[in-house]
């Protein structure tokens, strides 16, 4: 882990009127002064001048870049953080100022000019060049591009549609996106696309994209780039092709053009604009205060969760990251407010650190084939001690079907009083023994219930669907074999056991009775003639047609009960929780306010006294201040109280978030094995899809019009002049293109 600062560099948008005489930068001691004590008197009725605060400043950065081409801030800034992240950490770069001070041309440059790209698309560049260098290392890469406005997520990289646009105007809009945190701290967003990237051009086309979407947004909320924050992520996945340890390293990187930093008074903004800058001004104050709280040892509550800025900036600020601020400063005498509160805030930032690491993770397929290895030999080793201490026939692999459905005889035979005993030989059996029971209990008890539903039905539906109605209790009665006694044809073997409810193993055959009889008794006789193993094979249940909804609402009743009733209870818990933290912070509250009341009495009779030239404190200001310390001790006892109750929430809260993705996982299993979602069987398979494509492809002609042989030459042409930009202009084209023939509606 490496303690790590975050860094910060000060560029200057380049302008003929710069203030040379009050900003003065020496941009080899990095440092940066302000000199308005001797100008002021002369400045006393200018509006725009530090009337105020007359004082003079001096700041000191990491690097102080002062009309530098874009190429200087890609090289001195952001170069190092692109290598740290194709090693493994992460990094996060943001362009923070006052409007029109060169944000988003930092961040990503004049727009189709390949010499003045901002730092974006040289950060893919370059991630694209590196990759190469690293042979033995597989990457993916993935990208995605997010927008926070006035508080609201945008995913810039997906369809808006008309619907989303017009709640987003309105005042009950509800985020599809959620900022989330995992148990190690690592912030990811629920609900926002990330889209891999096979090339420079690919990544360049997305950036594009992103921001031809940024402007349609803009133009459709009338609202302006400049007030909302914008976040192009890169996400890398990378493995060793030489070492099958299964570690698998990620790392992402954010690249973020903040909202202008000026104030509300000063751009005079009224109506939207004003709710605008009053968002970004709550936004980026809250990040101050993040920044302020981070740079101070002893706080230990920081407020990142205040706005959803701050709480995806978590990890990059005070966390797993390497960070670095570039503080765009737009050095002309009418701005210098402004420029001083930035650079204010950029100091602040410095004192801001991060701890960074390598992000390692195990890969689980590689890992799974370690511990199968490891199973292997272990059980070769036991079944050495075995023969060694004269024990035969010791078997530790799993049961096949034929054992299991000769043990299931047995267990029958067993129940239905036929054997006094089942033969223990082993834990191996003794295991699939309550394996066979737990399965043929649960079965049972489906059947019970299905049947006490499905009484009311018609007697043909009940031959094809139900088993015989003596069938509760009677294993031995039940058909389970064929003639030939080779294969479980449909699991039917159960006993009645009351009211357990339906499982997903008995919807599965009930709804695969439905196939008429004949049928099936076509497919067992075709069966029989197979051979065992295939018989098996091809007799599994079908899966059944079920959109993913009822589905689901299925497995909540089934198999996912437990789990689904263990989120419920949970989430019962945490509302209990909550309420009653509410009633403790309004008993703070109270406490709070008796004691300031008592304060302010006490007050307004020592001016009281004063005035009389009595400053002996009297029996009543004794009792009041009696009164305050006990209701301090009553507030600091609610207060602990609360914390706790606090962090029981967050912990219910953690847990709750875990189960939900378990069930989640769980039923997704559980669909895949069961059910197909019949929406999927309407696209035409993938392959003929290809092979359609590959028609219209071949059925293109080489023959080219005029646009497309001037686009040859351009092509050409750039391709001998400076070849490193082609993939720029093919993206950027792209882009353009891809805008007019979607014809996508915002
Ligand atoms: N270093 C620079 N060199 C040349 N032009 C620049 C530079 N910095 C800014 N500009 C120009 O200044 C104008 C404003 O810059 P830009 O839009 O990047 O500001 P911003 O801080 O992102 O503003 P906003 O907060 O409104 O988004 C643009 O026309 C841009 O081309």
């Amino acid at each position: 882990m490496v303690n790590t600062p975050v860094q910060v560099c000060v560029r200057t948008r380049p302008t003929a009127f710069f203030a040379q005489d009050v900003i003065v930068l020496d941009e080899s001691k990095k440092t940066i002064d302000i000199k308005n004590k001797g100008r002021i008197n002369a400045k006393q009725n200018s509006v725009n001048y530090l009337e105020t605060k007359r004082e003079d400043y001096s700041f000191k950065f990491d690097k102080t870049l002062h009309n530098v081409s874009q190429d200087s801030v890609f090289n001195e800034c952001a170069a190092d953080i692109t290598q740290a992240f194709l090693e493994g950490y992460n990094g996060t770069v943001m362009a923070y100022g006052q409007t029109g001070s060169g944000k988003t041309y930092t961040m990503i440059g004049a727009p189709n000019n390949y010499k003045n790209r901002g730092l974006i698309p040289r950060v893919i560049q370059q991630v694209f060049a590196d990759m190469s260098n690293y042979p033995e290392k597989s990457f993916t890469l993935r990208v995605s591009y997010m927008e926070i406005y006035n508080e609201q997520l945008f995913d810039l990289l997906s369809d808006i549609s008309d619907a989303q646009l017009e709640k987003a105007n309105s005042d009950n809009y509800e985020d599809n996106m959620v900022i989330m945190e995992d148990n190690k701290g690592n912030i990811m967003v629920r609900g926002l696309k990330c889209h891999i990237v096979n090339s420079e051009e690919e990544a360049l086309s997305m950036l594009f994209e992103g921001e031809t979407n940024r402007a349609i947004c803009e133009h459709q909320l009338n609202k302006a780039s400049t007030r909302s924050h914008c976040i192009f992520t890169l996400y890398l996945e990378a493995r060793s092709r030489v070492e099958s340890e299964g570690q698998v390293v990620l790392s992402k990187l954010n690249l973020v053009d903040l909202a202008g930093s000026e104030r509300v008074s000063k751009t005079h903004s009224s109506g939207l604009v004003l709710t605008e800058a009053k968002y970004i001004n709550k936004s980026l104050s809250f990040l101050e205060q993040v920044v302020i709280a981070l740079g101070n040892p002893s706080r230990e509550h920081i407020p990142y969760r205040q706005s959803k800025l701050t709480y995806f900036l978590k990890d990059s600020l005070g966390g797993n990251c390497k960070t670095l601020m570039i503080a765009n400063i737009w050095g002309e005498e009418q701005h210098l407010e402004e420029t001083v509160s930035t650079l204010k805030f950029a100091t602040r930032m410095m004192r801001v650190s991060n701890e960074a690491t390598i992000n390692v993770h195990m890969n689980p397929d590689a890992l799974i084939k370690k511990y199968e290895k490891e199973i292997k030999e272990l059980k070769q080793e036991l079944s050495m001690h075995d023969q060694l201490r004269g024990i035969n026939q010791a078997n530790y692999d799993p049961y096949t079907e034929e054992q299991k459905i000769e043990l299931r005889r047995e267990i029958r035979s067993y129940v239905n009083g036929e054997i006094d005993e089942l033969e223990i030989k082993n834990i191996r059996r003794i295991k699939e023994i309550f394996s066979q029971f737990k399965l043929m209990l649960k079965e049972a008890a489906s059947l019970s219930e299905q049947e006490s539903i499905t009484n009311a039905s018609t007697a043909r539906e009940k031959q094809q669907t139900a088993p015989p109605s003596n069938f509760a209790g009677k294993i031995h009665e039940e058909k389970i074999y064929d003639e030939n006694g080779v294969g479980e044809v449909e699991n039917k073997a159960g006993f009645g056991v009351g009211e357990a409810k339906p499982n997903a193993e008995f919807q599965k055959r009930t709804k695969r009775s439905a196939v008429p009889v004949s049928a099936r008794d076509n497919e067992k006789s075709m069966n029989v003639s197979m051979s065992q193993n295939s018989l098996l094979e091809t007799d599994r249940p079908k899966k059944i047609k079920m959109s993913r909804n009822d589905a689901f609402e299925e497995y909540k009743r089934t198999e996912g009960k437990a789990l689904h009733e263990n989120i419920k209870e949970n989430s019962q818990t945490l509302k209990d929780k909550k309420s009653l933290f509410r009633i403790i912070t309004q008993r703070l509250n109270d406490t709070k306010a008796e004691i300031d009341d008592f304060k302010s009495k006490i007050e307004k009779k020592q001016i009281e006294n004063a005035h009389m030239g009595d400053d002996i404190v009297d029996e009543e200001e004794l009792r009041w201040f009696q009164v305050i310390k006990e209701k301090k001790e009553v507030y600091k006892q609610v207060f602990e109280e609360r914390k706790m109750l606090k962090s029981e929430m967050d912990y219910i809260e953690k847990a709750l978030e875990n189960l939900r993705q378990t069930l989640i996982a769980n039923f997704q299993t559980f669909y895949d094995d069961n059910y197909q979602d019949p929406a999927e069987e309407q696209k035409p398979p993938l392959s003929s899809r290809s092979s359609r494509k590959e028609v219209e492809e071949e059925g293109k002609e080489d023959v080219l019009d005029e646009g497309e042989k001037f686009e040859k030459l351009w092509y050409n042409k750039l391709q001998q002049e400076d070849p490193e930009s082609l993939n720029y202009y093919m993206a950027y084209k792209k882009a353009g293109k891809a805008k007019k023939v979607t014809n996508r509606k915002f």
